[in-house]
């Protein structure tokens, strides 16, 4: 992690490479507009300057006539209208010019982050909070930072060249006014830099803070945790937290302000005397004819417009600080490089031949946490279907992700036809496979799209996700919706409606076991695959679908092989093998026949099962293996 990861800018090569990589994406977000935004802010910077400049020459004509230096006074009024109408019309152009620059910029900082976001083939990165944690900030920092680098660049470039312009013409007029307007400058500018300082000091220690009130925002407008929230009434505690949290946020910067106001006035007020006794002093001298009128003209725009510009250019320092803080966060998530090593010549990805095997597999999610796997050493033959069981927590979704190489084991070897997983390219492997997981995604898409997505190439084919649909038990359902297929899915976005006028009409949502099936048929989608994984595939559906579902399933899975999970176990007892997970450890493998014959912890648990599913008046007079047997089956 690089020191602005940790918070903080590291020395000035740090510093300056944030800056470059800001401009670099400024430059690749439209050099056009970055070339003209760069432009008016340099004729900004040099208009004030030009103001007083053409005043002086101005009021000096006015005052001595022809013996004054300088343009025709005709000349000058022109002049100083094209300067006058400029300074009026430019900020609106600059601002203009800013948000072009915006937008752009906006494109290829997204494109950059969630480009390589999705760059990361494994899932260890999601699952780690720290990492979430970077990936909120650079989120953060995306929006805003690079954008805010630049144009306060730019701003401190303008500010710089007013007062550079301002100190030249005065230098002409007195370089002992010069040094009096410096000097009246000097208290603001040594207060600004101590308040900047403390202002980011600030800022950052309220960060936890400001992300804790965020959370309780967005908690309060959650739509999966409004249920949850009204039944326990947690609203009135998380609005509390919420407030709490922003007072004590408000507190800290009422705090700053009050300092920053306590040491700016009476330094402010400094350098107000320092300029009042300039001009008192160059007014007199003025009455004794050592300056012209044009001379105390200059020195009062100096005075104003110097003092006006360092505070500005401050102010542009410490937001470009803040920027380049939050642009660590963005840079360390952008060349985090993968996550899985994928090889430079992967190895083919052939269809499944053989077996897919697990050899000595060791797997733990955090050095020094707990083994999730321990040694498991299993064959998943081409062609059959294995079930796996096992208690909460025994590491079977965790087998699913290594299978998928969404994690490499710490030890030992998965592999595909005796093809180390690690050798493949995890998108070509995926390709080969398909699955129901446990936690699916609702999209909030049509119909045919939670479906289509199963095979982006097929998305458009409707005869396929008809299938795909009526494989999965759905299409009834879906039939049954208002508009069939074409039926948006969502509490977030709009439909327009059947005529196509333009009118909106709210999507509509389905329940969780409809949810499943549209999962299911997504899998369904992807045919010709080799593996066929279903994590608790029929948890969320009633009896009658759940059985009917499984009578599909064994269908389709007929001859192709596949990974089932389920609780239910009578609904992997037609497996070719079922083996059980314990602890992370492989403790009994076989065919349902064989293991209840062992009498184990699978028959153990399919009899408690069963006997769940048994009338207590026939349980009383029915003998356990038979009553077993047929229960299973629920
Ligand atoms: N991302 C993670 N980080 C750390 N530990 C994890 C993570 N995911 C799972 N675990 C831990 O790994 C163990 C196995 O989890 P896993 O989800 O594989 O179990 P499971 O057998 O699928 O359970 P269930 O039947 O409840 O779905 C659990 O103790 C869990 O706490």
């Amino acid at each position: 992690m690089s020191a602005a990861g940790r918070g903080r800018v590291g020395g000035a090569r740090e510093l300056l490479g944030r800056t470059a990589e800001a401009l670099a994406l400024t430059w690749r977000s439209g050099p056009l507009s970055c070339l003209s935004y760069a432009l008016l802010a340099v004729v900004q910077g040099l208009l004030p300057a030009g103001i007083a400049l053409l005043t002086k020459w101005l009021l000096d004509r006015i005052q001595h006539g022809s013996a004054a230096a300088g343009p025709e006074p005709m000349s000058l009024v022109a002049g100083l209208g094209a300067l006058t109408t400029l300074y009026a019309l430019l900020p609106a152009l600059s601002e203009y010019a800013r948000s072009r620059l915006q937008r752009g910029i906006l494109l290829v900082v997204q494109d950059r982050l969630y480009g390589t976001v999705n760059g990361f083939t494994g899932m260890a990165r999601f699952e780690t909070p720290s990492f979430l944690d970077r990936l909120r900030l650079a989120q953060e920092a995306a929006f805003s930072a690079p954008e805010r680098i630049t144009t306060s660049l730019f701003a401190i470039v303008q500010q710089l060249l007013t007062v550079a312009g301002l100190i030249a013409v005065l230098f002409t007029v007195s370089p002992l006014m010069t040094l009096v307007t410096v000097a009246a400058a000097l208290p603001v500018l040594l207060v600004e830099v101590a308040l900047s300082r403390e202002r980011a000091r600030v800022m950052f220690s309220l960060s936890a803070r400001n992300r804790r009130q965020l959370f309780y925002q967005r908690m309060l407008l959650d739509l999966a945790a409004v249920k949850e929230i009204r039944l326990f009434g947690l609203g009135g505690f998380l609005l509390r937290r919420m407030n709490e949290e922003t007072s004590l946020i408000n507190a800290a910067e009422e705090q700053l302000d009050r300092r920053s106001l306590l040491r700016q006035t009476p330094l402010t007020a400094l350098g107000t005397l320092i300029a009042a006794g300039g001009l008192a002093w160059m007014i007199m001298a003025a009455v004794r004819g050592e300056f012209t009128v044009g001379d105390v003209s200059a020195f009062i725009a100096s005075v104003a417009g110097v003092q006006g510009a360092l505070v500005a250019l401050l102010l542009q320092c410490t937001g470009a600080y803040h920027s380049l803080l939050l642009l660590g966060h963005f840079t360390d998530v952008t060349t985090a490089g993968p996550d899985l090593p994928v090889p430079a010549a992967p190895a083919p990805t052939a269809p499944l031949r053989s077996a897919i095997a697990f050899e000595d597999v060791w797997f733990r999610y955090d050095e020094g946490g707990p083994w999730v796997l321990r040694g498991v050493t299993l064959t998943i033959p081409a062609g059959s279907s294995v079930a796996l069981v096992g208690l909460n927590g025994a590491g079977k979704s965790t087998l699913v992700k290594l299978l998928c190489r969404l994690y490499d084991p710490d030890r030992g070897t998965v592999r595909w036809d005796g093809v180390d997983l690690r050798d493949m390219d995890p998108a070509r492997l995926r390709d080969r496979i398909s699955a129901v997981f446990q936690d699916y995604v609702e999209y909030d898409f049509s119909v045919a799209d939670n479906i289509g997505l199963g095979d982006l190439e097929h998305r458009e084919d409707l005869a396929r996700i008809v299938a795909a649909a009526e494989r999965a038990g759905a299409h009834e359902l879906v039939s049954a919706l208002p508009r069939g297929y074409g039926t948006l899915l969502s509490r977030i976005f709009a439909d327009e409606d059947e005529g196509g006028n333009g009118a909106e009409t709210t999507g509509m949502t389905l329940s969780g076991g409809q949810w499943q099936r549209l999962a299911l048929a997504r899998a369904m989608m992807r045919e010709g695959r080799d593996l066929l994984i279903l994590d608790e595939p029929s948890a969320g559906l009633d009896a009658a679908a759940e059985e009917r579902t499984h009578e599909r399933l064994r269908a389709y899975r007929e001859g192709a092989t596949s990974l089932l999970i389920s609780h239910r176990l009578g609904a992997v007892r037609r497996a070719d093998a079922i083996v059980v997970l314990d602890g992370g450890r492989i403790t009994e493998s076989g065919t349902h026949a064989e293991l209840m014959r062992e009498g184990g912890v699978y028959a153990g648990l399919f009899t408690t099962q069963a006997a769940g599913y048994r009338d207590t008046g026939s349980a009383q007079s029915t003998k356990t293996t038979r009553t077993t047997e047929d229960a299973g089956q629920c």
